[in-house]
């Protein structure tokens, strides 16, 4: 069951916002669609959005200025909560960085989150099943963006669910999160203490392991006056896996762009564009 909590007239298209029973979190779940014009008429290609840090579902329609491109491209945009809400779960809300608003994509295995905390079932199977039964969509041609731990979410995601995702790109991800303290603190919690069960969720660690799984390239855009770059990115670990992986990567890195949304907004044109030629079976053009 579906429910529509509001629909918006948008580029031809429709902005959406839904909430839905999850079962893979077993509690109310929310997330918002960019119904692109061509949904009408035919099945669209389906592009994930994951957000970062305290964001929510709302975050990245209201402020990523991504539906004027997906109109023209028509691609359905989709983008998850980023975390469980409501759990109840003693002092989960205490820190910015941990718990609700930051469920950094994964399952966890440990008490007391493992019961709630599924955002990867959740989103690789339930949402996508969800969205590609309910909304005139291709199965065959989704993918997957996201920023900072959403950056991670894709990465990771892409890199565990290649069968799933046919395209992936990034806005300044969490590239090593085994290696940096937001990483280290949520996979601590949510994945324990023995760091051999981290390497799962981390991307750098992921890509190493890999064999060039995304032969079209994959596009990630840092911007340098970022001030989590040095101590919580690390988009540079990422850039070696990739080359020992022979992994085709652009890595763009742009003078005088921090790590907010007037930054992923100035090249969210180039990530829709990049996405739809790859969905499509194009060169990436980059
Ligand atoms: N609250 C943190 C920043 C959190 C933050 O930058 N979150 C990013 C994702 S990691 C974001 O997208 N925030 C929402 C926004 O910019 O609208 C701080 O004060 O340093």
């Amino acid at each position: 069951m579906l429910d529509i909590i509001s629909q918006h007239g948008c580029f031809g298209g429709v902005q959406a916002f839904y909430r839905h029973d999850s079962t893979e979190i077993g509690l109310p779940m929310q997330f918002s669609v960019y119904h692109p014009p061509q949904e009408e008429h035919e099945a669209v290609p389906v592009l994930f959005y994951l957000a970062g840090l305290t964001c929510t579902e709302e975050t990245f329609m209201i402020k990523g200025g991504a539906q004027r491109w997906a109109s023209q491209h028509g691609i359905m945009l989709v983008a998850p909560d980023t975390s469980p809400r409501n759990t109840g779960i003693e002092g989960i809300d205490r820190d910015w960085d941990f718990g609700h608003g930051a469920g950094f994509y994964l399952d966890a295995t440990q008490a007391p989150y493992a019961e709630r905390f599924r955002m990867e079932s959740y989103l690789v199977r339930e949402l996508r099943e969800l969205v590609l039964n309910q909304f005139n969509t291709d199965a065959r041609r989704v993918g997957i963006f996201g920023h900072s731990m959403g950056g991670h979410g894709a990465l990771t995601l892409a890199l565990r669910h290649p069968e799933v995702f046919s395209s992936v790109s990034a806005f300044a991800p969490i590239a090593a999160p085994s290696r940096c303290p937001w990483g280290e603190k949520a996979f601590g919690h949510y994945l324990g203490a023995d760091r051999a069960a981290w390497v799962e969720h981390d991307a750098s660690e992921l890509m190493k392991r890999a064999k060039t799984p995304y032969p079209q390239g994959i596009l990630i855009d840092q911007g340098l006056n970022d001030k989590f770059l040095q101590e919580q990115l690390l988009p540079q670990e990422f850039e070696h896996a990739c080359q020992q992986a022979q992994q085709p990567l652009t890595l763009r890195r742009h003078e005088g762009y921090d790590h907010g949304y007037y930054f992923i907004s100035t090249f969210m044109e180039d990530h829709l564009a990049f996405h739809h030629r790859v969905l499509n079976g194009q060169p990436a053009g980059f």
